[in-house]
């Protein structure tokens, strides 16, 4: 299986190329050669992968920046994901597309489900839904996979900058009233090689469609960030003091949802897939990170 991906150094896609088996081949397109925010690059280097499957894992990602930069975020997370769903249809291949918690407010009192409404508070938010929006318009043969809090050995994420801030402070504060699903990019990248797998080879359009796949348990950032430091502890570094603050208390440009936490029932009863509880696999993240701090490293 040729599964054609967008991004070179995003967490997915960096995680899709180490779980890859030797019968599968993973084609990352990244800028240059495919920009989302570029139509015609996009077509052109998705037309010459010849794969059997598309994931589309690059997005622009930076929430806090992107309130200032929303016209980008829009022509990247919305129109990109336009120009990728468009071409998976030209070419006739399965598309997976990846989607965020953040596309709903926080307000529900229990885990999202797919069909719950969106109301994202935040740029990034509203290109990310603006893409979900695209993808269902203009390519039916795509299942969406609405993830959270993704973590990894690999760039940007709330492990390795826990990590990095508890080198130099013996505190730090961290909310304690926003809760989520910790989900290890490297648990998606296993999930994502059997659903590419199904896609290719099941037409049932159930497969198609919205999906929540997130890491199983819940946590809010304090509890993932002392679970960082005991785990670093146990590697010798010295312990560092979370001290449980309120979102009120740490004012960031993007609003975050309080709740976070999506219901993956539909991916378990559809596809058969669940994602392990986070803690072992954030465990396993953090004693990569620090046993091998090149890798990626913290
Ligand atoms: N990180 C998270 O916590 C979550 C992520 N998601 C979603 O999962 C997907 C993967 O996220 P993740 O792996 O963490 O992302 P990362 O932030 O790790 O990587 C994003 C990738 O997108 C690439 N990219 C950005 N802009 C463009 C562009 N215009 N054209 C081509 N490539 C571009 C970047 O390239 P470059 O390296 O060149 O900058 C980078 O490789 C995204 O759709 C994201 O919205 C969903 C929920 C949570
Ligand atoms: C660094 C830091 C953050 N925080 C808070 C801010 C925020 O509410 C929360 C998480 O901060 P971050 O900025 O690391 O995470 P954030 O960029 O909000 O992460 C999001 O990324 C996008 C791409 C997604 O799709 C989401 O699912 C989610 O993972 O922790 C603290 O309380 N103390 C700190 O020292």
């Amino acid at each position: 299986m040729r599964i054609a991906v967008t991004g070179t150094q995003g967490q997915i896609v960096t995680a899709l190329r180490e779980r890859a088996d030797e019968e599968t081949q993973i084609i990352a397109l990244g800028r240059p050669q495919l920009d989302l925010a570029d139509r015609d690059s996009v077509h052109a280097a998705l037309n010459d992968a010849r794969c059997d499957v598309i994931v589309n894992a690059a997005a622009y990602t930076a929430v806090d920046k992107a309130e200032q930069e929303e016209a980008l975020a829009l022509r990247v997370n919305g129109e990109g994901a336009g120009h990728v769903a468009e071409a998976a249809d030209a070419l006739g291949v399965p598309l997976i597309h990846f989607s965020t918690d953040y596309v709903f407010d926080g307000s529900a009192a229990r885990p999202y489900r797919e069909d719950d409404p969106t109301a994202p508070l935040g740029a990034y938010g509203r290109s990310k839904r603006e893409g979900e929006q695209r993808v269902a318009a203009l390519c039916p043969n795509a299942a969406m996979l609405r993830t959270a809090w993704v973590y990894s050995p690999f760039g940007a994420n709330f492990v390795r900058t826990m990590l990095r801030l508890g080198e130099t402070r013996e505190e730090v504060g961290v909310v304690a009233d926003q809760l989520g699903n910790p989900t290890s990019a490297l648990d998606i990248a296993e999930a994502t090689l059997r659903i590419a797998r199904r896609l290719c080879s099941d037409s049932a359009p159930q497969l198609r469609g919205v999906f929540h796949m997130t890491g199983a348990g819940e946590a809010c950032w304090a509890d993932v960030a002392e679970a960082i430091f005991a785990r670093a502890a146990e590697h010798g570094r010295k312990p560092v003091r979370v001290r449980r603050i309120t979102t009120a208390d740490y004012p960031t440009p993007a609003r975050r949802p309080a709740n976070s936490r999506l219901d993956n029932a539909k991916l378990s009863q559809i596809y058969g897939v669940a994602l392990p509880d986070w803690r072992p696999s954030l465990a396993a993240c953090v004693d990569r990170l620090l046993a091998c701090p090149t890798d990626g490293g913290a």
